[in-house]
């Protein structure tokens, strides 16, 4: 039987699938005649994620624990062991007002900065299946409702100001925002190691750097990511960290959750979905560039009746208030799609999507279109007034 467990006081230490075992049977996660099984399957840029299994009934569970490093440098960049206690507790935060789209976490140890999760291997990591060309017809829905139930109820208009302020400091994950601030606010604007940038998109790349108008407007938006603590993000909200069935979506790895602009888990979502769009035949483009349509519908509208309903915010019924607010949230939303899809391009952390393209000269193509629309979406995020005007720069980009 599987056990809530909540331990703390050992000293930490790396896992293997030996110790991973024995950890399951310490903490009780399965019956006294079972006879287990583990693999490490974690694809991830930072942590590893056991699974274990019951060989005899199936039975499984997860346990994912945090390297005291970034598992893909190694030991030379050291992170936060803190990351597995802030992913565990905003997994229930969020699981509080979207339970069925979040898994449930079934333990923490928080010495050796591990959490228990169910195991959703029975679906698919969202990247993975729209590679190979699959659609999800649930998925926008159920991410714009995500988006929006999270977002809002964390935030200002649903919170009194002191249980907001007290979740602020609860998530201060500072190493966390740290590598978003240099991954995708910094290093991909300068000539920095860090960036990974293939030859054929060297110029393009150095006439990105000199536009002083494209500096200048990432450098405000990197301020709005510093400064703007609207609501709980999951933070790294890209297609790898979406389970997804023809049935179920379930959002996990929010590891990098903290205070942030509503828009950037919105903007980080789209812009992996633009992505993808590039990389698909012409007749398989339109189905996904619809989900970027449906996915702000669906965020829009449930974010509109959760206003109505429960909004504790004095002015929350003064008209064009809450247009107000959403058109901001569009405008930071395609600033900061503009600046994800640029990183995933020339910085370190790159996507499958485009780098498992074989053909090289379709994989440069496909990056050019792509850095094209980022630095639009960067400089034009004000101008658009709706999301089918940005859905048609995709669409005709691709034409
Ligand atoms: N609850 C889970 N059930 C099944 N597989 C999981 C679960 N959580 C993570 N995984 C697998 O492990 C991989 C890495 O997990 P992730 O949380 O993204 O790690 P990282 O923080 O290192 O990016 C996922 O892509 C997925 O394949
Ligand atoms: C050195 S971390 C790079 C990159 O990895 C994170 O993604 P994930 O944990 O899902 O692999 C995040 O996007 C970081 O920017």
């Amino acid at each position: 039987m599987k056990r809530v467990v909540k331990v703390v006081g050992k000293k930490y230490e790396e896992l293997n699938v030996e110790k991973a075992i024995q950890l399951a049977i310490d903490y009780q996660l399965f019956s006294e005649h079972s006879e287990l099984s583990c693999t490490e399957i974690g694809d991830g840029n930072l942590n590893y994620v056991f699974r274990i299994t019951d060989i005899n009934t199936d039975e499984s569970i997860i346990i994912k624990q945090a390297l005291p490093y970034a598992k893909v440098v190694g030991e030379s960049w050291p992170l936060t062991l803190k990351r597995a206690k802030i992913e565990a507790e905003a997994l229930k935060e969020h699981g509080k007002y979207v339970p069925k789209i979040v898994p449930k976490v079934l333990g923490t140890d928080t010495s050796l900065a591990i959490t228990i999760l169910e195991d959703l291997s029975h679906l698919t990591v969202a990247r993975e299946g729209l590679i190979n060309g699959e659609n999800y017809p649930k998925l926008a829905a159920d991410i714009g409702e995500y988006l929006a139930k999270t977002l809002f109820y964390t935030s200002d208009f649903a919170l009194h100001p002191f249980d907001k302020k007290k979740l602020v400091v609860q998530f201060s994950n500072p190493e966390l925002c740290k590598i978003t601030e240099d991954l995708v606010f910094t290093d991909p604007f300068f000539d920095s190691e860090t960036n990974n940038i293939e030859p054929e998109l060297q110029s393009i790349v150095e006439a990105l750097w000199a536009n002083k108008k494209t500096k200048l407007e990432v450098a405000k938006l990197k301020r709005t990511f510093l400064t703007k603590a609207d609501a709980l993000l999951h933070g790294d909200l890209h297609t790898g960290s979406i389970f997804v069935s023809q049935k179920e979506t379930k959002v996990f790895d929010p590891e990098f959750a903290f205070y942030g602009p509503i828009g950037f888990d919105i903007g980080q979502f789209i812009a992996n979905l633009i992505m993808q769009v590039l990389t698909r035949e012409r007749e398989q483009r339109e189905l996904l560039t619809l989900q970027i349509e449906q996915t702000w519908l669906a965020f829009t509208t449930t974010f509109s009746e959760l206003w109505k309903k429960d909004s504790v915010d004095n002015y929350s019924y003064i008209e064009d208030y809450e247009v107000e607010v959403l058109r901001e949230v569009l405008s930071d939303t395609l600033g900061f799609a503009g600046c994800e899809i640029i990183r995933r391009v020339i910085g370190l952390a790159q996507v499958k999507d485009l780098e498992s393209i074989q053909d090289s000269e379709k994989r440069i193509k496909i990056k050019k279109q792509a850095l094209e629309i980022g630095e639009l979406l960067i400089l034009n995020r004000l101008k658009f007034g709706s999301i089918h005007s940005v859905t048609n720069l995709v669409r005709g980009a691709v034409e």
